[in-house]
């Protein structure tokens, strides 16, 4: 009793198996098999993964208990073996815990990288980029052959985070556009993982020697080491005296060479390799998931794809060969940002947010969260709570209007970028990036569907892994679309 007393109430358990626990109840998809499971024992459930004390909360009042009223008590982040080796020790912004390092990291980047300015300054590089993508899906409108929508936003992605982050353009010279995308691609997937060690901290990692888990981790690392490597000394060699602009590899290299402190120690050539990590892998996944599912739901709803078009060239007007709209412009697009917001509820990337982990006890809803339990936060659930969204399941961007909720982590039932300390510092990248996109290929061409196709083929199956993203890719026919 005396036990129970110190420890108070927990929160609702699924019940588990010996050993494994719950974790046979997560299947491939965790979001959604979680999401039944709060169905069943509420909005805060304890589960008990491999040895791991995992929370998960699933409604907005418990996720603003969590993120807002405790922040301070869960805003750390579990040592997982995924991690580890591609943050170099945890020296990154999204997988160090809370300390004074993160702290002075994460202020830095703020500042200059994820800032309103600098992002704003990457404009004309997306301006080009998307200029050279409008030609190739011109040409695809002329010979009326479908484009694959799930890889050109992916390697529009790339291209613009590369050469703003690095400065560098891939087309032949460093590294070849396609092994680059393999790269990160690859980068993802061992960062999504299962991996034992992760849930049988003592033995896991015999398990994942066994698997090969193990020895293609330590690959992609290798790989990834091995790009950034390049990218630095191409900076330091000759890279430098061709541009007048610094970018953030020549940022980093500047602040290595004076000796820069950040908390506990000098920023060191691991710290810079750790923070491009974040860059590469956090900024291209996220945004081209999002323009996927983005234009699978216009094609599924042929009304609110001519609304959004209906919009957009009537406040744009004519369309001029060439003719690239700007950051300023889309900003008076407001059903624009109503199909975003509606396609971040129902498509939020990171589903489960990135998991934190509990510094110290506190309480939601009465229960008792005690330190280092694992902390998750379904937004995905959120998203498509019935209690909470009429006609959950449907896409109807209406729903935002003459309504002040946005996604900038105030409103605990929209949180695709989640909320409090920990809260994506890139959310202005991430939309602005999002909204660009979409725009520009909405306003230059009508899409249409393969031949033979109807809306009710369009599949919106999930594939597993880390993100929630489009299992099958997303194949459109392009039409030119110059008279409006
Ligand atoms: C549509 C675009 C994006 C979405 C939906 C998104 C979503 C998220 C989410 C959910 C988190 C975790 C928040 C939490 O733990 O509460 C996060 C963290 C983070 N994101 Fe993003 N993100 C996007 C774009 C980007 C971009 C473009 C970059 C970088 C170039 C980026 C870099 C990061 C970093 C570094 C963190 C870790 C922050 C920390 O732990 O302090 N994200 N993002």
């Amino acid at each position: 009793v005396k036990q129970t007393k110190r420890r108070g109430r927990q929160p609702p358990c699924p019940p588990g198996l010996p050993i494994i626990g719950n974790l046979h109840q997560l299947g491939e998809l965790p979001h959604q098999s979680l999401c039944r499971l709060s169905n069943k024992y509420g909005p805060v459930m304890l589960l008990k993964l491999g040895t791991v004390s995992t929370v998960v909360v699933s409604s907005p009042e418990t996720a603003k208990q969590a993120l807002k009223d405790h922040d301070l008590h869960c805003c750390s982040r579990p040592s997982l073996e995924g991690t580890r080796k591609l943050s170099y020790n945890y020296l990154d912004i999204a997988f160090s815990r809370f300390d004074d390092y993160w702290k002075e990291l994460r202020k830095l980047c703020v500042k200059e990288v994820f800032s309103m300015k600098r992002v704003n300054s990457f404009q004309p590089i997306k301006q080009m980029e998307m200029k050279k993508l409008i030609d190739s899906i011109t040409e695809s409108a002329f010979e009326k052959t479908p484009v694959n929508l799930s890889e050109t936003f992916y390697s529009l992605n790339v291209n613009v985070v590369c050469k703003a982050a690095f400065g560098v353009s891939f087309q032949g010279s460093v590294l070849d556009n396609e092994r680059l995308q393999d790269l990160i691609h690859e980068a993802l997937e061992m960062m999504g993982s299962f991996s034992a060690a992760d849930f049988y901290p003592y033995f896991g990692w015999i398990i994942d020697w066994f698997t090969g888990l193990h020895a293609r981790r330590e690959r992609s690392v290798r790989d990834l080491d091995a790009f950034y490597e390049q990218m630095i000394d191409l900076h330091l060699r000759k890279y430098r005296e061709e541009r007048s602009e610094e970018d953030f590899v020549d940022l980093l290299l500047r602040l290595e060479k004076e000796e820069a402190v950040l908390g506990y120690g000098k920023l060191t050539r691991n710290h810079i390799k750790a923070i491009l990590m974040n860059i590469l892998l956090g900024g291209i996944n996220t945004s081209s998931i999002t323009m996927t599912w983005a234009m699978a739901e216009l094609a599924r709803n042929p009304r609110v794809m001519k609304k959004v078009q209906f919009e957009i060239r009537d406040i744009i007007g004519e369309n001029s060969k060439g003719r690239i709209i700007s950051f300023d412009e889309i900003d008076q697009l407001s059903y624009l940002k109503m199909v975003v917001k509606e396609t971040f509820r129902l498509h939020p990337p990171s589903p489960l947010l990135v998991p934190r982990e509990v510094l110290s006890e506190f309480q939601i809803n009465g229960y008792t969260i005690q330190p280092k339990t694992r902390l998750h936060v379904n937004v995905w659930a959120i998203g498509r709570d019935p209690e909470i969204w009429k006609d959950p399941d449907e896409f109807i961007p209406e729903r935002f209007m003459d309504c002040d909720i946005d996604v900038k982590g105030q409103h605990f039932e929209l949180l695709p970028f989640g909320s409090g300390r920990r809260i994506c510092p890139a959310l202005y990248m991430g939309t602005t990036t999002v909204e660009f996109g979409l725009t520009n290929l909405l306003y230059q061409f009508d899409w249409k569907l393969p031949e033979g196709l109807t809306v009710e083929d369009i599949d919106m199956e999930e594939g597993s892994g880390l993100t929630a993203h489009k299992k099958h890719d997303l194949q459109l026919v392009p039409v030119k679309a110059l008279d409006f």
